[in-house]
């Protein structure tokens, strides 16, 4: 899975109850983790690094000690530093490290919860510890909270982002302060969660060309939505001691924006010489879904470009998909399928497939994305965004619909028609997880694919 052009690297110093699981949601997300507690590599390590993670769960002197050793390089190299004041709401000596760490600067984005928050504003640790989890009180609200802690700290940070997460996020920054609801129960119900947002959030903000206010609102969008949909899987399946494994999955899912199409080719010479070329490039730069797409050729040569696609596919960790041909797909073994309205059921695709086949429908209406997400669609193709020189009859989706899609179904959304780097602008890609291409890919020359990759991926 591929995020941005690079894959950031973030150093994690953190605690060692959930390692394991932020190294694999920085990778998850499209990053590269490495974890140092040893202070004698920092000086080599961190000014190689685009971020860094302070997270002061199961700490002692000797870490903090560490900590601070890492956040100074950290400042001095100005990285992206996230801290994570882990229940200092529960001890005076872990309370003082956070608030002498705030004061130092250097800290690009605290991420808190709401009693972390008030002990950090208010300098005195809870009379009631209700532990580091602890849960958003129903009710509450945290609008001058979050401001108030943005206030009290961005004196000694410059550019600071105050996340304080909980059933509701509150966001506060120079831009103004947010707040984003979502998510499910079930991140409660299991230890990590938290730890785990630190890696997507780092790592949206190090990989994105977004402004970095709007990068990390998009990455606790990311793990609300994954968080439904690993919800939605465990409960059906009644497993919660796989949450964790789904929410990897499904943030895996989104982190990975670029969906191919191939062109139809009008001889089996275009397709070996060009087609599969030029699709070998653009998978090397990082491509989460390529679909094979053709309307008019025999059932033979279906087979057999399908079958060297499917190939290369499988090379580069891209999931495969047939457009239209559940029986190609099928017959080939493919990943999965695309649906559109006019084609065969996904209800029946699913039947014929099973339940692990990947089958994305196209929705033009809020009224069929519904339609899709309740029939068990496993991603929305949503579009024509522009005018698409492919299919040129394609219906045209306005910026409205795709947003009240957005606000209603928590499927990932592909944008798709006409889509190039210079159209696709946050207006559209605050509402998406990536995009299908064919033109912009396939009429491309060669020598210029990794770049127009790069280019469409930093949107996100
Ligand atoms: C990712 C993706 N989104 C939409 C479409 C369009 O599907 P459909 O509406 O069935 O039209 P055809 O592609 O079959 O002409 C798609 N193929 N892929
Ligand atoms: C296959 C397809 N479906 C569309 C829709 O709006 O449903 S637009 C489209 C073609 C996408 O190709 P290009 O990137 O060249 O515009
Ligand atoms: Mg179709």
């Amino acid at each position: 899975m591929y995020l941005a052009s690079k894959k950031p690297i973030i150093h994690f110093l953190t605690n060692y109850v959930t390692m394991q699981d932020v190294a694999n949601m920085c990778i998850a997300s499209g990053g590269r983790p490495i974890m140092s507690d040893a202070s004698m590599e920092f000086e080599e390590i961190i000014p190689k690094v685009d971020g860094v993670v302070i997270n002061i769960g199961t700490a002692d002197q000797l870490r903090f000690d560490k900590m601070d050793h890492a956040h100074r390089i950290a400042k001095a190299h100005n990285k992206i530093l996230l801290l994570d004041p882990v229940g200092c709401n529960a001890s005076r000596f872990r309370l003082d490290y956070c608030i002498q760490s705030l004061k130092n600067g250097g800290i690009s984005i605290l991420k808190c919860n709401a009693h972390e928050a008030k002990a950090l504003l208010n300098e005195e640790i809870s009379p009631t510890f209700v532990g580091v989890d602890s849960q958003t009180v129903m009710g509450e609200q945290h609008h001058e909270l979050v401001r108030n802690l943005w206030k009290k700290f961005e004196v000694y940070n410059l550019e600071l982002i105050v996340i304080i997460t909980g059933a509701t996020d509150y966001i506060a920054s120079s831009k103004g302060a947010w707040e984003l609801t979502g998510g499910s129960v079930l991140q409660q119900r299991i230890t990590g969660t938290g730890c785990m947002l630190n890696s997507l959030i780092i790592t949206r903000a190090c990989a994105s060309s977004m402004d970095r206010h709007e990068a990390i609102l998009k990455a606790l969008d990311c793990m609300n939505r994954s968080s439904q949909m690993a919800a939605k899987w465990i409960v059906h399946q009644q497993r919660l001691g796989l949450y964790k494994q789904q929410l990897l999955d499904e943030v895996a899912k989104r982190s990975a924006p670029i969906y191919l199409i191939t062109q139809e080719t009008v001889d089996e010479q275009t397709f070996l010489y060009s087609c599969m070329p030029k699709t070998k490039l653009a998978l090397q730069s990082g491509v989460g879904y390529l679909q094979y797409r053709v309307k008019d050729k025999a059932w033979e040569e279906k087979l057999r470009e399908s079958r060297q696609l499917q190939a290369l596919a499988r090379e580069y960790g891209t999931t495969f998909i047939i457009n239209d041909d559940v029986r190609l797909a099928k017959e080939i073994g493919a990943d999965g399928v695309h649906l559109g309205i006019q084609d065969i059921s996904i209800r029946e695709a699913r039947l014929e497939l099973g339940p692990n086949a990947v089958v994305g429908a196209t929705a033009k209406t809020i009224q069929q994305a519904r339609c899709a997400a309740k029939n068990g669609a496993d991603y929305l193709g949503v579009g024509a965004l522009f005018s698409s020189p492919t299919k040129k009859d394609a219906l045209p989706m306005d910026l409205t619909t795709l947003q009240s899609i957005y606000n209603h179904i928590s499927l990932p959304l592909y944008g798709i028609g006409g889509i190039t780097p210079n159209l696709l602008t946050q207006e559209y890609t605050k509402y998406l997880d990536g995009v299908a291409m064919v033109s912009t890919i396939y009429q491309e020359k060669n020598e210029n694919i990794t770049k127009k990759i790069h280019q469409i991926r930093e949107n996100f």
